[in-house]
């Protein structure tokens, strides 16, 4: 594998050179061979693997930084931030073609780790890892892990944990925040450099632009509400929404106290320290809007003014709303948009929301004739399933198309929390096969896994309990 270092590149003003801090005894846990493909790797040994997760193999050609950024968090702006836990190795050409980011997570003290220790733990690598994959599985842009390593170096939390670190792949590690900090600090000339990059790398049809910061701004205001649209079609809140894990090309970043939804509440909240409810389920497109605006006053002085910023975001509700439409559509198996639809799927929700009916097995059962055991009030749900038969009557296609269609954009198999905690727990056990049993499964959602049907149940009452840490 040989790296390029495009991003170190452009010098101290973005990043700063740093040296991974290898944890003691790093023990492979779990490598992702669809990744192993792309890198073409497939001739590392488990051990170098291990070291090059560990930071004890650079390969040839890289520099590792750390990226400075800023950005706001829970709406309000923290001047600075940058990569306290992660270290960029460099690109690399992965083989579709594409540059892909090398970034180590968890490999120790940076010049931007202010009171952190630079570590991540087993449980939220593991969580990071898995969900990664989950999210990728379902067609939604996300940011991947190569692979990921425990080791024995005690790393303080509420407890004792072990130190552990992922090495993560993406097209790109630039977030909204890395042009809020060059913005704010009014730092113009990296600003605009920064766009030049963004721009080189991913959308070099906008070379010779004039406007390409304004292409950038809408084109980043269309994939974040498309995005967030993924997201709500799925059941999945990302939890901590900040600005700084906004990423520029809209793919899932930073996989914290994420979860999908089990029993349908439309303002669930899975950050526990998110007393408000600020990144709620329901609140989430909305928060990438603010984020889109957020990013609009960053790239402001490279723009013709407030106007422009403002005609190019307020495109968010529409791209929103059109992408989230399409793929509810489909959900209910419909081929195209018919007056009264979305007040036929309103309705279905808030008889899942008062009954908290579990989000993706509802999906799942949906035109089948069990779908009513799902169900405590049955005159309302036979009230709603009698409209909805009649409005799958006037599909062109046969029940039987329309459901095997739908049982491909509605998945059977999710990574649930309560999978998650299972799997977590044996890990910090010494065993990692459960975490590699959930990779395999998730990889596939939209199949029948039958050796593995007790995966798509509904979850175990201790599930509700679970509150998943925020110090990770
Ligand atoms: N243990 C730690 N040591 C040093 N810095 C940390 C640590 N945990 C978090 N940070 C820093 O605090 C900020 C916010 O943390 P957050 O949990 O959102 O990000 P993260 O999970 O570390 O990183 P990423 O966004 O790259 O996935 C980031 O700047 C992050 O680097």
């Amino acid at each position: 594998m040989k790296l390029v270092h495009t991003y170190a590149d452009l010098g101290s003003t973005f990043s700063s050179h740093v040296q991974p801090q290898p944890l003691d005894t790093p023990e492979l846990v779990s490598v992702n061979q669809d990744i192993v493909q792309l890198l073409s790797c497939a001739d590392f040994s488990e051990e170098q693997l291990a070291q090059l997760c560990n930071g004890e193999m650079i390969p040839e050609g890289g520099q590792p930084v750390s990226m400075v950024y800023s950005g706001h968090q829970f709406g309000v702006y923290v001047p600075r931030l940058g990569d306290g836990r992660a270290i960029l190795l460099g690109e690399t050409e992965g083989s579709d073609g594409v540059l892909y980011d090398l970034q180590l997570k968890g490999a120790g003290l940076t010049p931007y780790s202010r009171d952190g220790d630079g570590r991540a733990v087993l449980r939220s690598t593991i969580r990071e890892y898995l969900c990664g994959e989950a999210l990728h599985s379902l067609g939604i842009p996300t940011t991947r892990a190569l692979c990921l390593i425990n080791s024995n170096t005690p790393v303080y939390r509420e407890q004792v944990e072990t130190g552990a670190a992922l090495l993560r792949v993406s097209e790109s590690h630039i977030r909204f925040g890395t042009f809020e900090y060059f913005s704010h600090t009014r730092q113009l000339d990296a600003l605009s450099q920064l766009v030049d990059y963004v721009v080189e790398r991913h959308f070099p049809e906008w070379t010779d632009a004039d406007d390409k910061a304004a292409n950038l701004l809408s084109e980043a205001t269309r994939r974040t509400a498309e995005m967030v649209a993924q997201w709500q079609a799925v059941g999945w809140c990302h939890g901590v929404m900040n600005s700084d894990n906004m990423s520029i090309l809209g793919h899932t970043i930073d996989y914290g106290p994420f979860g999908f939804i089990d029993g349908f509440n439309a303002v669930h909240i899975c950050n526990h320290s998110d007393w408000h409810g600020r990144y709620a389920f329901n609140r989430q497109p909305d928060i990438g809007y603010w984020n889109c605006s957020a990013l609009a006053s960053a790239l402001l002085p490279l723009l013709e003014g407030k106007e422009q910023a403002e005609d190019l975001i307020k495109q968010y509700p529409s791209f929103f709303s059109k992408k989230y439409a399409s793929l509810l559509r489909a959900k209910f198996g419909l081929s195209s948009s018919k007056e009264g639809d979305s007040q036929l799927f309103d309705e279905v929700f808030q008889l899942m929301h008062d009954e908290r009916t579990d989000y993706t097995i509802f999906f799942r059962a949906l035109g089948k004739p069990d779908l009513q055991d799902l169900f405590i009030d049955r005159d309302r749900f036979n009230s709603w399933s009698n409209k909805y038969e009649k409005r799958i009557a006037q599909e062109p296609s046969s029940l039987d198309e329309i459901i095997k269609s739908m049982s491909q954009v509605n998945p059977k198999y999710i990574l649930r929390n309560h999978l998650l905690q299972i799997a977590i727990n044996k890990a910090e056990n010494g065993d990692y096969s459960e975490v590699n049993k959930l990779l395999k499964i998730i990889r596939q959602p939209f199949s029948e896994q039958p050796e593995f049907e007790s995966y798509a149940d509904s979850p175990p009452d201790w599930a509700g309990d679970l509150e998943v840490s925020c110090s990770s």
